[in-house]
């Protein structure tokens, strides 16, 4: 009997199972925590890649785009990490010597062979998208168009990516990726802040694309998205001849057309307002009407004397007859009878808007001070801007205010663009490191990666997330402790009792 009753009042916090049972149940918690705390640690960033050939009408550009493995549906996530430049001119210009095409891709491929990890490379998606050159090519002659577009696609075939295909962009494709391009690298797509339209200048053709306030009332200027979980409504027009080499041309040509000496002379002078005072050089007739966006004349000789006056307002009134406004079919126009709703809000304006804006030192004045400034600088001697430039190949330096009286005019004059709102256009090459352009939309669009909905988000952060457990586990731990107190001591006083 009395070895019975010491049995029952032994501590059971004493007894070897208790001890191994608390034991196990620490051991279970330690490894429990660190299992997650290791599962859950962010990996060494693995990345993925993409290639995307911009064949534009004037060059051709080759981006590379990385992103980490775990993270491509996420806003803001995918950076270029390097361009390459194919040295010559744009596909388009091979219409005699397509296989030229494909050959002028190879030095840029190859040191994309280099920059991407060679594990990644069968992976790797590569897309060629052509714009306005080729557009005006196939209008010109569909067939060389084609023979072009084969060549580029055997030459992009002979490498290890995952060659996904090469195609004529539409301009309202074009338009839209540069939009998706920019507001994804703002991160504004995720948020409920407003929105960037694009404005991109090309050589051959310009397009803008924004969220207007009023009814898009033409169907081939409308768009919609849903990404990220909003519905997106946009407006977005093309001007296929409108990009600033093509501009050149048609105004070019139409001097020439009003001109009587253009029928009398040999060569024709062509006595030119957007050209600095001084300039004074021989081209071919051909090179000026070798273009789909012209009408063929026949003149006195193939060659024009292009001699500079160097007149701005001259240059943009001879830059006004570009530009049909006479004529509107809806309640408003841009310009050549095209529907256009007011611009609205912030507009980033890159490529050539960029380039040029940038070159005359023109991107964050007035309108009034801007026109002043063009004013004076196309009045400058030919032989001074070449002295101050020497670094600047001269078909670019001689075109600078042109192109820039040219790019006034179709803001003011064709998008409506006015001295108040002025300030909202802003000329950028980059955000965050990325080309602005339609490259990276067009790729984000056809790898999937911006998601129609928005993709799910951790209940919370990483870190977090690891606080958390381990105060939950010292939590458990004290009230353990507690536990254990508490019981030793009752069944102490239990002891007691019975003593
Ligand atoms: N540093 C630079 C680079 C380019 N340009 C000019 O900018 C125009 C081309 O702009 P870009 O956006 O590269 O046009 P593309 O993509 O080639 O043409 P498009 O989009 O119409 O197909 C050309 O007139 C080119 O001479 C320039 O003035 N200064
Ligand atoms: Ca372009």
């Amino acid at each position: 009997m009395d070895e019975q009753g010491e049995v029952k009042v032994k501590n059971p916090w004493h007894r070897p199972a208790f001890i191994f049972l608390a034991a196990f149940i620490i051991l279970g918690i330690v490894i429990m925590v660190a299992i997650s705390v290791v599962q859950n640690k962010p990996l060494p960033q693995k990345y993925k890649y993409g290639i995307v050939l911009d064949a534009g009408s004037s060059h051709t550009s080759v981006f590379i785009y990385e992103w980490p493995a775990e993270k491509e549906n996420n806003t803001g996530m995918v950076q270029q990490k390097h361009t390459c430049n194919v040295k010559g001119k744009g596909i388009s210009s091979y219409d005699a010597d397509p296989d030229g095409a494909g050959k002028s891709l190879q030095d840029c491929m190859v040191e994309a062979k280099q920059i991407i990890p060679a594990h990644r490379h069968t992976e790797t998606p590569v897309y060629l998208g052509a714009t306005a050159g080729m557009r005006l090519l196939k209008m010109k002659d569909e067939a060389a168009s084609e023979k072009v577009l084969t060549s580029v696609e055997h030459s992009l075939k002979t490498y290890p990516f995952s060659y996904q295909g090469a195609r004529i962009l539409s301009g309202q494709e074009e338009g839209a990726f540069g939009w998706i391009t920019v507001n994804y690298l703002s991160e504004n797509l995720n948020k409920p802040t407003g929105t960037l339209g694009a404005l991109d200048l090309g050589g051959a053709s310009t397009q803008i694309t924004f969220i207007p306030q009023q009814d898009i009332e033409s169907n081939d200027n409308s768009i919609d998205f849903r990404l990220y979980g909003n519905d997106y409504h946009l407006y977005t027009h093309s001007f296929l001849c409108y990009g600033k080499d093509q501009a050149l041309k048609i105004s070019m040509s139409k001097k020439l057309v009003s001109s009587h000496a253009a029928y009398k002379t040999d060569p024709i002078e062509l006595r030119d307002p957007c050209f600095h005072p001084g300039y004074n050089t021989t081209k071919t007739v051909q090179s000026v009407f070798n273009t789909p966006c012209i009408k063929a004349v026949n003149f006195s000789s193939g060659y024009i004397s292009h001699v500079g006056l160097g007149n701005w307002s001259q240059c943009q009134q001879s830059i006004r007859k570009v530009f049909n406004t006479s004529r509107c079919a809806y309640s408003k126009c841009s310009f050549n009878e095209v529907f256009q709703p007011s611009v609205d809000g912030q507009f980033g304006a890159f490529s050539a808007f960029f380039f040029v804006m940038n070159f005359l030192n023109l991107t964050s004045d007035s309108l009034a001070t801007t026109k002043q400034k063009l004013a004076t600088y196309c009045s400058t001697p030919w032989g001074k801007i070449v002295k101050n430039h020497p670094g600047t190949k001269e078909k670019y330096l001689s075109e600078y205010c042109f192109s820039g009286t040219y790019i006034l005019t179709l803001l003011e004059d064709g998008y409506n663009f006015t001295s108040e709102n002025w300030k909202d256009i802003h000329f950028i090459k980059k955000i965050r490191d990325s080309d602005a352009g339609w490259t990276l939309g067009y790729m984000l669009n056809l790898t999937n990666m911006i998601p129609a909905e928005a993709p799910d988000t951790p209940l919370m952060p990483y870190g977090g997330y690891v606080t958390f457990m381990i105060l939950f586990t010292l939590f458990i731990l004290v009230l353990l402790l507690l536990a254990y107190l508490y019981f030793r001591q009752s069944s102490r006083k239990a002891q007691k009792g019975i003593i």
